[in-house]
């Protein structure tokens, strides 16, 4: 398939899940006015038809880029996730197709990490469930089950972007901190890393989950790993629902092994705030229920806005996919007095070779060239006199294995 690259006027940008204004303001800044904006995530259906004419998509974790979808998408040249996690869009598919997915890997940790503070505080204070007495007209004065964080032990499973944040916060309040990786991590401040799940679990007074959905994470919390817990100890995830076994966590504090939680993620989430949520922590009164709100806050809204929407300009402007996270990356400067075309192939011996022959041939002067891969595909960006972009375009489409091929202005 081959592109020659239209007024910004003609490329359709469709943002969905209710993305920051900021990301508007950047891809108007940098003109790009064709803005299609929906509040809400799109089901299959609905989402298939507003995406066919797209160049550009951005969305968050709710909307689903399937296989089928991406395959649809004729003219999509980039995705945007304006989240940290990438597991909502098929990124396999995505690179088959020649896409790039891009991200924002840090605006929202801070949020994420001060959230989870804040609830392992009210928890091992035993708030959550005098609240909910007290909106019931009862009066839970006493100290029972009642703890300072100060001195307690804040297991934290997966030490990443969030995981370090909160190691850190947690210090300051004089918690120690240990955490568990599947890779060795250089500790902040005192924290200790552990090396098997059990030894976090059990070491711990509030266990922290910070990891990404993976085939690896599925389900690595069940009734198993609930009973490795302390007696009377707090379990939070705001990672992904897909990590804990609901259930085996409603019948551990059922049974008051566990003293309370704190969930923001789940499996089967509404698709929109009109959708009941279902669940059965629902009516336990030291759980913490907040719907998937880890990383939304203005600050980091209106950050993950410009960072991402910056991103897919840069691709689109100059061919850049620094950061793309199922993608060769290629750090570009803005190209000046050439013209430079982007070509996507499968990865196989000797298509670099093919392209400079055929331009050899074809009279066509490089100018400057540039090659990354990854096990499936390889990006090319080359620059030609400005005058023979069109031509060289042409040859491009030819060469086989050629999965995308565009002229950038
Ligand atoms: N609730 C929210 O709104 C919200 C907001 C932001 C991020 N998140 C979720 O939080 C996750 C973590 O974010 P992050 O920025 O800290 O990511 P990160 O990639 O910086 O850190 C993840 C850490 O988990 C580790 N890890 C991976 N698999 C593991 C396993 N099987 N066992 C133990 N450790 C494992 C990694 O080595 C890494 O250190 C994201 O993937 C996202 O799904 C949720
Ligand atoms: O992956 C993320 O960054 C979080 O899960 C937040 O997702 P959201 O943008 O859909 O709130």
């Amino acid at each position: 398939m081959a592109q020659y690259s239209l007024e910004k006027d003609k490329i359709k940008i469709l943002l969905l899940e209710g993305v920051h204004q900021s990301a508007v303001d950047v891809f108007q800044r940098a003109g790009y006015s064709n803005i299609e904006y929906h509040k809400a995530s799109l089901g299959e259906e609905a989402l298939q038809t507003a995406i066919k004419d797209a160049h550009f998509v951005g969305l968050r974790s709710r909307t689903q880029l399937t296989d089928n979808v991406i395959a649809k998408a004729e003219k999509l040249v980039g995705i945007g996730c304006f989240c940290i996690g990438t597991n909502q869009v098929n990124l396999k598919a995505a690179e088959k197709h020649g896409i790039p997915v891009f991200n924002a890997p840090f605006s929202n940790t801070r949020s994420v990490a001060e959230l989870v503070l804040g609830q392992a505080i009210m928890l091992l204070r035993g708030i959550p469930k005098r609240n909910a007495a007290a909106h019931r007209g009862e009066w839970l004065k006493n100290a029972i089950g009642s703890f300072e964080a100060r001195g307690k032990t804040l297991g934290v499973i997966g030490y990443g972007h969030i995981g370090t944040q909160l190691g850190i916060l947690a210090e300051t309040l004089g918690m120690r901190v240990i955490f568990f990786d599947i890779e060795d991590k250089l500790p902040l401040g005192n924290a200790q890393q552990v090396h098997t799940i059990e030894a976090l679990l059990s070491g711990s007074d509030v266990v922290s989950l910070h990891v990404p959905e993976t085939k690896q994470t599925k389900d690595m919390i069940g009734a198993k790993e609930l009973a490795q817990m302390r007696k009377g100890s707090i379990f939070i995830n705001a990672s992904r629902g897909t990590v804990v076994d609901i259930p085996a966590l409603a019948s551990s504090i059922k049974e008051n092994h566990l003293a309370g939680a704190a969930i923001d993620v789940f499996p089967v989430e509404p698709k929109s705030n009109n959708d009941e949520f279902i669940s059965p922590l629902r009516g336990l009164d030291n759980v913490i229920l907040t719907p998937h709100v880890g990383g939304s806050t203005l600050e980091a809204q209106e950050n993950i806005g410009i960072e991402v929407a910056g991103k897919l300009v840069k691709y689109s402007d100059n061919g850049s996919t620094m950061t793309a996270v199922n993608f060769p990356e290629v750090s570009l400067a803005q190209h000046t007095g050439t013209s430079r075309l982007l070509h996507i192939h499968h990865n196989r011996p000797g298509v670099l070779i093919k392209i400079n022959q055929a331009f050899a041939e074809q009279g066509i002067n490089i100018a400057a060239q540039y090659l990354q891969t990854t096990i499936d595909i390889g990006y090319v960006v080359m620059e030609v006199d400005s005058d023979q972009g069109s031509k060289a375009l042409e040859q491009m489409k030819l060469i086989e294995g050629t999965i995308r091929a565009r002229l950038l202005r």
